[in-house]
């Protein structure tokens, strides 16, 4: 497994959100978490990537189990976990060319001119948007900037990426095209993922497994068929609710 989760609990003062889940990542297939607003997916998400810790449970990463990890450590597992947030994240100063070269200049000591180039330009290429490579991002569409975004967290070679609610806001056709991109970096560069996403075309089309986090557990685990199989209210109120909201 990529990653491995069990009884795991995180609560804010008075507010439980997480109460004792379990969760797999096999290594290299993309898990889509869904679940509704304010369920924990963010807050879990950040306990995998070290920036929230958990109040009891284990989260095996890796293979580490991460409550044993100091600082130095868990910067060097972090450099295995690529994170694509919901805006992408870019630097509006910086050209795309600049945005790429940033972690890989901060993170890996010593590349020459040319590694550096090199990279950029297959990573740019691998999200085919090579042509872009001198333009800032306010010239960019909207799945423009997400794909650079995902090119930014691919050039540091992540064995884990987790994509927070990757299509959001994009048009119908896009949300498509970054889904074949999701499905195309899990190919090409062997990732095992975690997605958080309302979005039900993209939970079916990137989907190996989907997990439905509801009253701070998963409820229900499977492929897009049998989650949305169950008979179960509020997995049904789920569908109904995201599937219209798809359709506008
Ligand atoms: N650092 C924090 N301190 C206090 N409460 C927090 C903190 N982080 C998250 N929460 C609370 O935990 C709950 C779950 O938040 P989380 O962001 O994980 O929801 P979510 O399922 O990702 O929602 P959405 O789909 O809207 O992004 C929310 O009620 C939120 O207010």
């Amino acid at each position: 497994m990529a990653i491995s989760i069990r009884e795991l609990y995180k609560s804010f003062g008075d507010l439980h959100v997480l109460r004792g889940v379990d969760l797999d990542v096999p290594k290299g297939k993309n898990v889509v978490v869904l679940g509704r607003s304010g369920t924990g997916k963010s807050v879990l998400i950040k306990i995998i990537s070290g920036l929230l810790t958990a109040d009891r449970g284990i989260v095996k990463v890796l293979g580490t189990e991460v409550s044993r990890l100091n600082e130095k450590q868990w910067r060097e597992l972090r450099l295995k976990i690529g994170f694509s947030f919901q805006n992408s994240a870019l630097y509006d100063s910086m050209t795309v060319r600049e945005n790429l070269e940033f972690p890989l200049v901060r993170n890996v000591k010593n590349l020459s001119r040319a590694e550096i180039n090199k990279s950029v330009e297959e990573v740019l290429d691998s999200v085919g948007l090579l042509r872009t490579i001198n333009q800032m991002p306010s010239e960019l569409s909207g799945g423009q900037r997400k794909r650079i975004g995902i090119a930014r967290t691919l050039i540091m070679n992540p064995e884990i990426m987790l994509y927070d609610e990757p299509t959001a806001g994009l048009d119908p056709t896009t949300c498509i095209e970054i889904n074949e991109l999701i499905n195309e970096v899990k190919e090409r560069y062997h990732t095992s993922s975690i997605l958080i996403t309302h979005d039900l075309t993209c939970a079916k089309m990137t989907g190996d497994k989907l997990a439905m986090l509801l009253d701070g557990k998963f409820v229900r685990q499977g492929t897009f068929d049998e989650v949305f199989a169950s008979d179960e209210e509020q997995i049904r109120s789920f569908y109904n609710y995201n599937f219209t909201e798809n359709k506008v």
